[in-house]
C-alpha cells in the first residue's frame, strides 16, 4: 500500500481528484467506483470545480456506487442516490444511464445484488475505486466478520455504523437496519483503490489498518492484499501513529 500523508482535508481531496481526473483523461471509457459519507464530499466539490474549468468531461464515464440503504427511495434525502445526485452528478455532464447505485427499494434484494455484481463484471470491473474508512474498519457497508470472498450482498448494519451515520438522520430510529453493499471481493477486483482518511476520529482505525494483521474482523485490512492501493490520509488521521 502506498501511503500519502497530506496536510489537511482539502489537500486530501485535491490529491484524490488529480488521480481521478488523470484516469478520466487517459481512459476511453473509464469506470469509477464511488463512495458516500462525509469523507469524499471535498473530492466531489473539487471534481465539480475542475469540470467547471473545462479540465475534463464526464460524458464517457460509468460509475458504480459502493452501497445504498435498504428501504430508502431515490427521493429520500438520506438515500445515497439523493446524496450522489446533489453532491456530484447534477453538476456534471455525466450520462445518468451510466450511473449505477444499488436499489434498496426492490422486492427481491438478492436478485438486485446479483444484477449489480453482473453489471460491474460486464463493465470490466472498476478502474479507480474511492473508499472511506468506517470507524470499525468497514469499507462500503462490509461490516467486521464479512468474508473476504463476498460479492454484492445485503447486510445487517452494526450499531457502531448506525450510530456514526445517525448524524444524517433526525433520530437513530430512522437509520435503516439494512443496506446493500458491494462485496469485498468486488472491491478487490478494482484496478486501483484510493482510500481517503481524514480527521482524528479515524486515527485508530487507520493505525490498525497500517500496523495490524489481515483479518476479516477488520475488513479494510484486506486492502493489504491488493497490488494497487493508495491511502491518502491527512495529518490529523495520523495522530495514533508514530510517523513523522
Ligand atoms: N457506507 C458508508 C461508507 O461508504 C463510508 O465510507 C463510511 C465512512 O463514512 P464517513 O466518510 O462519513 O466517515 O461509512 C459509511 O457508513
Amino acid at each position: 500500500m502506498e501511503i500519502r500523508k497530506v496536510e489537511n482535508y482539502s489537500e486530501m481531496s485535491q490529491t484524490a481528484s488529480t488521480i481521478i481526473i488523470n484516469t478520466i483523461k487517459h481512459k476511453k471509457s473509464p469506470v469509477l467506483g464511488l463512495a458516500t459519507g462525509s469523507t469524499p464530499e471535498g473530492l466531489y466539490q473539487e471534481l465539480i470545480h475542475q469540470y467547471n474549468n473545462h479540465v475534463f468531461s464526464f460524458k464517457d464515464v460509468t460509475t458504480f456506487n459502493l452501497d445504498e440503504y435498504v428501504g430508502l427511495g431515490k427521493g429520500n434525502p438520506q438515500s445515497y442516490h439523493y446524496y450522489m445526485k446533489e453532491k456530484l452528478f447534477k453538476h456534471l455532464d455525466i450520462n445518468m444511464e451510466n450511473v449505477n447505485i444499488p436499489n434498496g427499494t426492490v422486492q427481491h434484494l438478492e436478485k438486485e445484488c446479483e444484477n449489480y455484481e453482473k453489471s460491474i463484471k460486464e463493465a470490466g470491473y472498476i478502474d479507480v475505486q474511492v473508499l472511506g474508512l468506517g470507524l470499525n474498519g468497514h469499507i462500503g457497508f462490509n461490516e467486521p466478520g464479512t468474508p473476504f470472498s463476498s460479492s454484492t450482498h445485503v447486510v445487517e448494519l452494526d450499531d457502531t455504523t448506525r450510530k456514526a451515520n445517525a448524524r444524517f438522520f433526525t433520530s437513530m430510529d430512522e437509520v435503516p437496519q439494512k443496506a446493500i453493499t458491494m462485496g469485498l471481493t468486488t472491491i478487490m477486483h478494482s484496478k486501483k483503490i484510493l482510500l481517503l482518511v481524514s480527521g482524528e476520529n479515524k486515527a485508530e482505525p487507520l493505525a490498525r489498518l497500517i500496523n495490524g494483521n489481515i483479518s476479516e474482523d477488520f475488513p479494510a485490512s484486506m486492502l493489504k492484499k491488493h497490488p494497487n492501493v493508495t491511502i491518502i490520509a491527512d495529518k490529523s488521521a495520523f495522530v495514533a501513529l508514530n510517523s513523522k
